[in-house]
C-alpha cells in the first residue's frame, strides 16, 4: 500500500488491525522458538501493537519500525512514558529504556547496518499487497542474522480478495517467499469460524490466524 494510505488510517482512527489484547499465538509460541531473552526483537510494520510490552516483559529489547509518526506517539503515550529522540539514517528514531521506535519506511532499513537475532512479525507481512511480499521476505533475509528465530503470524481466508488489507497469505505463500532462506514450520492454526464477523454475515467460507516458526539458514 501507499505510505498515504497508512497515514490516512492513523489519522482517522481506522486502526481495526489493533489488539487490545496480547496475541495469543505469540503467548502460545515464542517460548518454543529458544530465543534468548537478551535478544533485541524486530519488529517491522509494528504499529502500536501491545505485544511489544509483552516482548519486553519476557526481557526482550524492542526495534519497532513503523511509518505513522501517530502511531509511535500513542505507543509510548498510552505507556506513560517519554522517548528520547534521534536522528539515525532514514530514521527518527525514539528510545526509551528497551523499546526503540523507528519512525520511518521499513524497506529503508538496511541503510541502518544493524542485523539482528530474533524477529516478530504480526499484521505486517499481511499489510503488504502482494508484488512488495517478496521484497519483505528478502529484506528480512539480509536483516537476520544466520540462526536467527521468527515468529510469523499472517491470516488465510476465502474468498480472497486483493483490494484492500488483510491480504490473506496462505501456508503454501510462506513456504515460496521464506522457503529458500529460512526453515518453515507451521506451529498453529486458529479457526475463527462464526466468531469471524464476516463469517458470520456469509461473507466469508473462513477466516484462519495461522503461525509460523522461521530459522534463517
Ligand atoms: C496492519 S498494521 C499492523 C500493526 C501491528 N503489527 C499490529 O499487530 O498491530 C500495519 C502497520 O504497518 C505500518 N506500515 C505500513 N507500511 C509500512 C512501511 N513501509 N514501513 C513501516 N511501517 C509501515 C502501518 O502504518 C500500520 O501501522
Amino acid at each position: 500500500m501507499e505510505a498515504e494510505f497508512w497515514h490516512q488510517r492513523w489519522q482517522s482512527s481506522r486502526i481495526g488491525f489493533h489488539q487490545p489484547s496480547v496475541n495469543g499465538h505469540l503467548r502460545q509460541f515464542w517460548h518454543t522458538l529458544g530465543v534468548n531473552e537478551r535478544t533485541e526483537v524486530l519488529v517491522p510494520l509494528c504499529g502500536k501493537s501491545r505485544d511489544m510490552h509483552w516482548l519486553a516483559e519476557q526481557g526482550h529489547a524492542i526495534a519497532g519500525f513503523e511509518l505513522s509518526p501517530l502511531a509511535v506517539r500513542s505507543f509510548f503515550e498510552e505507556a506513560e512514558i517519554v522517548p528520547e529522540p534521534r536522528r539515525l539514517t532514514h530514521y527518527q528514531c525514539w528510545q526509551h529504556g528497551g523499546f526503540s521506535l523507528y519512525e520511518g519506511d521499513f524497506f529503508a532499513a538496511d541503510t541502518l547496518g544493524r542485523r539482528f537475532d530474533a524477529a516478530y512479525d504480526r499484521a505486517a507481512l499481511i499489510a503488504l499487497p502482494a508484488p512488495m511480499r517478496p521484497l519483505y521476505a528478502a529484506l528480512l533475509a539480509r536483516l537476520l542474522n544466520p540462526g536467527a528465530m521468527m515468529l510469523l503470524v499472517t491470516v488465510d481466508y476465502a474468498p480472497i480478495q486483493q483490494q484492500s488489507p488483510p491480504f490473506a497469505v496462505p501456508e503454501e505463500e510462506v513456504h515460496r517467499l521464506f522457503g529458500e532462506q529460512f526453515s518453515v514450520r507451521l506451529l498453529g492454526r486458529l479457526e475463527e469460524g462464526q466468531g469471524n464477523p464476516r463469517v458470520a454475515s456469509g461473507e466469508r467460507t473462513f477466516f484462519n490466524e495461522l503461525c509460523f516458526a522461521l530459522r534463517r539458514r
